[in-house]
């Protein structure tokens, strides 16, 4: 389904349509026993400058949606079209370039960088790796992020390897490797979850101001709600491997549509970065496994808002409650609005 948003003159980098990421299961290593479904017909557009954060609770899919976007795995259905060019997952080359326009940023500073390289040859790696063979130009790239990032001064850094540098310092060095191609596109996996809450706001304010300076297309992952408001103008909530709200983060926060967002809301009731890790707790009850996922709505067997009749059986379509808002949830069958629904 076209994604409802804002008509801006910006182009779209990513669009992905009814994308499938499934993993297979097989028992003492050869035998299949099923597939976990991690992704499960997920669409969404991402436009220049803009920037999106995946929400949901530990295990809902967000890692294996940004790791197909990124091209890490390969989808079993759908497309993902780049620039408006579908991405090719078999062809080599197209799939280096366009690994060159996305930049990714993971959880753990330390396990993504290589330990016996030096801060400079991390950074050149990726530019020597993509044909850029000037090595003054390799040089001004990596002093130019090295500034944007405030890794000043550059020369107190270049030479020193990663267990040299501070959780921050490491995280701010994974960024300005994601950056030295230049991307179009950046996907920020939990970029501040194993980081001291007292660099946490400094590293979400940097990609921020990345974001803006660069007209950066971001897609931000996060359990912590708490966090989004700062820099995403828009959000996707995922539950079960799929996406079942969207809507411009302000609207979220004030008036929850789907009864899932309702509940990561509840999690968070003074919502401030104290609060943070709160969410793996709620809503009650067990995530659906995604081996054997749940009949109709995923979320129905933890929902409060059980129709009997339906969302044990039909998965609930995109259903539209008002400009740039969707919810799949059989609540706003039949063009009812968030006001004929009481959560
Ligand atoms: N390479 C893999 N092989 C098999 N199963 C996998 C693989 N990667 C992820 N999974 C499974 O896919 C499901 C979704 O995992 P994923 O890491 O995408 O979720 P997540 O929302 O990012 O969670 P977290 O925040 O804990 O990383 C989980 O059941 C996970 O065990």
């Amino acid at each position: 389904m076209t994604e409802l948003r804002k008509q801006t003159d910006k182009q779209t980098v990513l669009e992905v349509e009814d994308l499938h990421t499934y993993f297979e299961i097989k028992k003492w290593g050869f035998l299949h026993e099923g597939y976990v479904r991690a992704v499960d017909g997920v669409d969404l557009e991402i436009e220049e400058g803009e920037s999106v954060s995946l929400v949901g609770e530990s295990g809902c899919g967000k890692s294996s949606l940004a790791k197909t976007i990124l091209g890490i795995h390969s989808p079993r259905e759908g497309k993902i079209k780049f620039r408006g060019k579908i991405l090719d997952f078999d062809d080599e080359e197209i799939m280096k370039s366009y690994q060159g326009k996305t930049g990714f940023v993971q959880q753990d500073p330390y396990s993504a960088l290589p330990p016996f390289m030096s801060i400079q040859r991390i950074l050149e790696e990726p530019m020597i790796v993509n044909g850029i063979k000037d090595r003054s130009e390799r040089i001004s790239r990596i002093e130019r992020v090295m500034q944007e990032l405030k890794l000043t001064p550059t020369g107190d850094y270049l030479g020193k390897f990663p267990h040299m540098l501070s959780g921050g310092q490491q995280q701010r060095v994974v960024l300005a490797r994601s950056l030295v191609l230049n991307p179009d596109l950046l996907l920020a996996d939990e970029p501040v979850s194993m980081l001291d809450a007292s660099v946490r706001v400094e590293i979400l304010e940097l990609i921020e101001k990345i974001q803006k300076e660069r007209d950066l297309a971001v897609i931000y992952i996060t359990h912590d709600l708490s966090t989004v408001r700062y820099f995403s103008s828009r959000i996707l909530v995922m539950y079960g491997g799929m996406i079942v709200e969207k809507s411009p983060v302000v609207k979220l926060l004030k008036n929850p549509a789907h009864p899932y967002t309702m509940a990561l809301l509840e999690a968070i009731s003074e919502p401030d970065a104290a609060n943070a890790e709160r969410l793996k707790e709620v809503p009650p009850g067990e995530p659906p496994s995604l081996m054997d996922p749940p009949a109709g709505c995923r979320f129905h067997p933890r929902c409060r808002y059980l129709i009997d009749e339906v969302c044990r059986t039909e998965i609930p379509p995109e259903f539209e409650i008002s400009q740039e808002r969707s919810v799949s949830c059989w609540l706003y069958r039949e063009g009812r609005q968030p006001e004929d629904v009481e959560l």
